[in-house]
């Protein structure tokens, strides 16, 4: 009999039952294990030559979607395992640890992951041109890498070049300009919770900056651009049609960085013409690719093909290789496990202080591998929040939990709420996304202040809870609805006519002190025993520690009555109760008493796309085209069309916000076969009910794992997310994941 974990894992050495079991419950582990089967990873590596694998790329390269499983080819159908396992239902359930399994198989494919890209790399070496030794860094130097970054579809390809320049910019004088390149990389010009640093200018501006600095019409720049749907080719072509007189300075990274951080802060009257102004300054300086990619990011888009998540892989190996060469160790040979160490020591890092040039600094100071001791919580700083997985139903809970301490608590419904007290008394309050909400909610910061004068031992504090409408006269929680009608900006204290409560459910910080690798039990008690609630304002959420189906449906049902979504429900003691910052655990699951006969959650999309109503709905959008974010490629999936759940005075009001959005052509960064009778540039997200998820012809979410897209079948509108923004919208992979737990049921 062959087992299957150790056909598919020779390094991990699984039991049989074990490795059943693992099939025929966990379906989302098949994903991670497809993927990083060692039999896949031979069989890409039995291509010896480099030729064959630069034919390779160059076959991928000429299909539109390509897919990370073309790297890795083995695709094993469920049967074919289910067959060398025999009948899976003979198993005993009792005794696997699926929380550590998933570890131990991530760990596995990172493992696998690092090889891959050391091998890959030793044999496109050479590929990256050698950074001039010059003064300063070039732009040119950046925008090369981000042509080849656009151009390659291969994610370990895209992140041996990006590591590689990282490389060379640690190896230079300049190394501070690491800073800069990475948040150029993603678009940004500093950290998520400083305000005003966000990029996103309308295309009118950059037409006009464009027309200004190239002596070009607006008319004709604008056909050119409804034409080519890119203004960042507009402004290539237009720079390369320009006689250069004489040969300017070249751009340096430093400079655009500051420029376009001047941009990005400028406001007020004159703020236009000063943009134009800097943007027609670089604008007459850009030479090649230049002009392409200054103009995407300063529209806010820069499809490199290269998200954030890639930026971190590529940052950890770049310093590896930089310290191997400092201390000569093994003349610069790094090893996978070394590789795999460092990236979980950034990402620790970058969880818990989600700002480069901390990271980068204390990189350089205590090296990469000390990164996640000495870049720890620091009050004023948001960590990335923990977020949950969805579940269908009790005794799902139950089977995931058998045999551990778990809790059942309210589930909110309202918006997440990082309450930070900084040393000298400033408080702060940050979103799920990190954004500063301190503005938006001067009621709470009075409350925050108030919790913080009542409570003499406290100095330093950081709470996660969730903010919830509240009926100060009843002393009743109010639905989502009434929250979302509160103003977002410029709040004035005294205007404020939805009341809100604030729902401690953790503790994250006291005194200087993370509290992060306690056990929950123990935070709890430390939140109950330092923090006193105020009735109306601040309270704890409500608990119970149950273990059998009746009490939990009781819990449930309650918390229903209560105006609350459904449970969350949290391993409550030992190592698996920590808090992990910036992940979607099991060890978090949340029960949503609506969705349980769904696929267990609603869904967050990016409206993408309108149709035009007929009969009633005439003169509004009758439907919407909906799609998902898949956060490797950046680009949006589109996944089903919705034309369900909305009231007339909500298709009226929605036709209003989305006709300024609409654009002639849809974005090189949608994949779709759909055809609606408008497109909108990516502003808005639906919250969405499905009945299930099937495969689809013409819909193409989580295309480049199945080779056909997922959809939603009969979507409902159930509200708009004003909390997320586009890019937040439910990924591509959390449809996967929803999809292959549905289809194994
Ligand atoms: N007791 C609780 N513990 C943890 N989170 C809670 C609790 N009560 C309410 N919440 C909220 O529930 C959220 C998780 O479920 P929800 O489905 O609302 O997530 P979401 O905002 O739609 O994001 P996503 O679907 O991406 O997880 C948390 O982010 C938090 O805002
Ligand atoms: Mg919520
Ligand atoms: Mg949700």
């Amino acid at each position: 009999m062959i087992h299957c974990g150790s056909l598919l894992f020779p390094n991990l050495h699984l039991s049989r039952n074990l490795s059943r079991k693992l099939f025929s419950r966990s379906v989302s582990y098949y994903n991670s294990f497809i993927m990083s089967g060692q039999q896949s990873l031979n069989r890409f590596f039995s291509v010896k030559k480099p030729e064959s694998v630069n034919s390779t790329s160059k076959k991928l390269m000429s299909h539109k979607r390509t897919s990370e499983t073309d790297y890795f080819p083995l695709k094993r159908t469920k049967n074919s395992i289910t067959a060398e396992c025999g009948d899976l239902n003979l198993l005993d359930s009792k005794k696997v640890d699926y929380s550590e399994l998933e570890n131990k198989i991530v760990d596995s494919k990172n493992l696998v992951e690092a090889e891959s890209l050391l091998e890959l790399e030793s044999r496109y070496h050479s590929d990256t041109p050698v950074l001039p030794q010059s003064q300063e860094i070039f732009y040119s130097s950046l925008t090369n890498i981000f042509e080849r970054l656009e151009q390659e579809p291969a994610r370990l390809k895209n992140l041996a070049i990006a590591s590689e320049f990282f490389l060379q910019i640690l190896q230079s004088n300049h190394k501070r300009t690491l800073v800069e390149v990475i948040y150029l990389m993603i678009n940004r010009l500093g950290p998520d919770y400083e305000l005003d640093l966000e990029l996103g200018l309308g295309e009118t501006l950059l037409v006009k900056a464009i027309a200004e600095g190239t002596g070009r019409t607006p008319q004709k720049i604008r056909s050119e651009l409804h034409k080519l749907g890119d203004i960042g080719l507009v402004a290539q072509n237009s720079r390369s049609r320009q006689p250069t007189m004489f040969k300017s300075k070249p751009l340096t990274i430093h400079t655009v960085f500051e420029n376009l951080t001047k941009i990005a802060k400028s406001s007020g009257n004159a703020s236009q013409a000063r943009k134009i102004g800097l943007i027609n300054q670089m604008l007459t300086t850009c030479e090649g690719t230049e002009a392409k990619f200054l103009m995407r990011s300063l529209e806010g888009k820069l499809r490199i093909n290269f998200g954030e998540k890639s930026v971190l892989v590529a940052l950890s190996k770049a310093f590896c290789e930089y310290e191997h060469e400092l201390s000569d160790k093994n003349k610069g040979h790094v090893s996978p496990q070394e590789l795999v160490d460092a990236e979980e020591a950034t990402k620790k890092a970058f969880s818990q202080i989600p700002n480069y040039e901390i990271i980068v600094g204390e990189a350089l100071k205590y090296g990469i591998s000390n990164l996640a001791t000495h870049c720890t919580l620091k009050p004023g700083i948001p960590l990335k929040p923990m977020l949950a997985k969805p579940t269908k139903s009790i005794t799902e809970v139950l089977d995931h939990f058998h045999g551990q301490e778990f809790t059942c608590e309210y589930k909110y419904d309202g918006e997440r709420a990082q309450l930070h007290v900084q040393q000298d008394g400033t408080v702060k309050i940050y979103s799920r996304n990190s954004e500063d909400m301190s503005q938006r909610y001067p009621d709470l910061i009075d409350v925050v202040s108030q919790i913080k004068s009542q409570c003499s031992g406290v100095s330093t504090l950081i709470l996660d809870c969730e903010c919830v409408a509240w009926d100060s006269e009843k002393g009743k929680i109010l639905p989502f609805q009434v929250l979302s009608t509160r103003k977002r900006k410029d709040v004035n204290a005294e205007d404020i006519k939805v009341q809100v409560c604030l729902f401690a459910f953790d503790i994250l910080l006291l005194n200087g002190e993370s509290l992060l690798e306690l056990p929950l039990k123990e935070r709890r008690k430390i939140l109950h025993e330092n923090v006193r609630p105020i009735e109306g304002k601040f309270q704890f959420a409500e608990a119970m520690d149950a273990d059998n189906v009746a009490e939990i449906q009781h819990f449930l049902d309650q918390s229903v009555k209560d105006s609350c979504e459904g449970l969350m429900v949290k391993m409550l003691d030992g190592d698996k109760s920590h808090y992990e910052p910036s992940k979607r655990s099991v060890n978090w699951l949340k029960l949503k008493k609506d969705y349980l006969e769904g696929v267990g959650d609603s869904l967050d999309l990016a409206v993408v796309g309108g149709y035009i109503g007929k009969g009633k709905r005439t003169g509004w959008y009758g439907g919407f085209l909906l799609a998902c974010y898949n956060e490797d490629s950046g680009e949006y999936e589109t996944c089903c069309k919705i034309g369900t759940g909305f009231s007339e005075e909500m298709l009226q009001t929605l036709s209003a916000t989305l006709k300024p959005t609409v654009i002639k052509q849809p974005k090189p960064f949608y994949v779709y076969d759909a055809s609606p009778d408008v497109w909108f540039e990516p502003t808005l997200v639906f919250e969405v009910l499905t009945a299930d998820l099937s495969l689809s012809p013409v819909y193409k979410a989580g295309i480049n794992f199945f080779g056909k897209g997922v959809s939603l079948r009969f979507p409902r509108f159930i509200r708009i997310r004003n909390d997320k923004s586009p890019e937040q919208a439910t990924s591509s992979d959390q449809i996967v994941e929803l999809y292959q737990k549905q289809a194994h049921v």
